[in-house]
């Protein structure tokens, strides 16, 4: 029984911010604790990222925070971040918040107990028979197999709704305690956003098209515990990501590929568009190179990653919001890298809706002028 995505959207945080500031707030921040930061000054503005939004203010960043201060930012921030790309994407699917059966919330930058989806609960008008479904720890994999995991609990439950948000404030991890290049460079990458998709068991019946989802596919590869992930320090979050994930993907990522297109009985000739996620330029050309595509191939990848910088988890939703608003037909696959060390996948296909019986309704493929710029 396919599942059927019905709504899909994006929302970002107010305090948007240009690379060339951020360069010089961290200049003055960094700068004077990190003797080689002038060094690696020039990834600022090579890195592909040309802004990025963020949920605290810039004074929040200038000023020295610890555990609680960030998850309080997370919670206050972050809440109404979740609650802008759940009503977005549940007017997209034309469905009100009570009559979502499940809402599975995919975020790893914050804590915080209840979680998101409960903290929103009333404000949502969630139905109080809701299954929530929070997910933490999947990183830059999230918004794969966030939508693997929802797509398996609408299979699971014919008729029922299922709300996916993958939320991350990537920015509010900023340390300048213990710097090292992998913090500059999470400083040249990162930002925060949100994404919400609704996935339905029921096929709609007023768009030309429809948007199918089959069960995804994951690998972990043993023994990368340490490529990527969080240390839990004194006053926060310490980023591990290791500089060798651009060659990890260049050595690794085919391989990986061809055995999910296997498990999916699929081969590359029956995929018309790859969906990734954009980790930085460097990781977005490995993937290009390992699956022979044309230059360019990633091309609303490297837009998402200039107008947003790397969001870890939604990062691949709003690519995926760009490629269907432009009309994608076909089968896509969705995919990303995160924490384990894992490869996530998730196969996607827009068919015409031979149950169509509105010819003219807009399709959530079609809604050209929307896209976040
Ligand atoms: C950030 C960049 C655009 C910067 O490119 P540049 O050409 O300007 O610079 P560069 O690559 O030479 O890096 C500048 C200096 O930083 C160091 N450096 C780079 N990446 C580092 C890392 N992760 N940890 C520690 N140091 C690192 C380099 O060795 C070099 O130092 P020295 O000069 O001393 O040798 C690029 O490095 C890039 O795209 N890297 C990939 C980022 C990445 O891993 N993203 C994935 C996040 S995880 C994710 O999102 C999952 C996924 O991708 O699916």
């Amino acid at each position: 029984m396919p599942v059927y995505l019905t709504g899909l959207a994006t929302a970002v945080p107010p305090y948007e911010k240009p690379q060339s500031l951020v360069l010089e707030n961290a200049r003055h921040l960094l700068g004077p604790k990190f003797p080689a930061f002038e060094r690696m000054a020039g990834s600022f503005m090579s890195s592909g990222v040309e802004k990025r939004h963020s949920l605290a203010p810039l004074e929040w960043y200038l000023e020295p925070q610890n555990w609680k201060t960030r998850n309080e930012m997370y919670l206050r921030a972050g809440k109404e971040l979740f609650i802008e790309a759940s009503r977005k994407a549940l007017l997209e699917a034309d469905l009100r918040a009570d009559e979502i059966d499940c809402v599975v919330t995919v975020s790893s930058t914050g804590i915080v107990t209840p979680t998101l989806e409960a903290q929103a609960f009333l404000e949502m008008g969630f139905s109080q028979d809701i299954m929530r479904v929070p997910v933490f720890g999947l990183g830059c994999a999230g918004g794969v197999s966030g939508m693997a995991i929802a797509q398996r609990l609408a299979q699971a439950k014919p008729g029922s709704n299922v709300l996916l948000v993958a939320l991350e404030g990537c920015s509010l991890s900023l340390r300048v305690d213990q710097l090292t290049k992998a913090d500059i460079i999470a400083t040249v990458l990162f930002g925060d956003g949100a994404a919400a998709a609704v996935l339905s068991a029921t096929k709609p019946k007023d768009t030309n098209f429809v948007i199918e989802l089959a069960p995804g596919h994951q690998e972990m590869w043993p023994d990368t515990l340490n490529i990527m992930g969080w240390k839990v320090e004194e006053d926060g979050l310490g980023v591990v990501f290791d500089r060798s994930i651009p060659d990890f993907a260049a050595e690794h990522f085919r391989d990986v590929v061809d055995r999910t297109l296997d498990a999916l009985s699929m081969n590359m000739g029956d995929v018309d568009r790859f969906v990734c996620h954009p980790g930085g330029t460097k990781v977005a050309q490995a993937i290009e190179d390992a699956l022979d595509l044309q230059p360019g191939a990633l091309d609303a990848e490297r837009e998402v990653l200039r107008d947003f910088g790397n969001m870890s988890a939604p990062t691949v939703l709003f690519v995926l919001d760009r490629v269907l608003k432009r009309g994608a037909q076909g089968n896509m696959i969705m995919c990303a890298l995160g924490p384990g060390f894992t490869a996530s996948f998730q196969p996607i296909a827009v068919v015409a809706n031979e149950a169509s019986n509105k010819r003219n309704a807009t399709d959530l493929r079609k809604r050209e002028g929307t896209v976040n710029a």
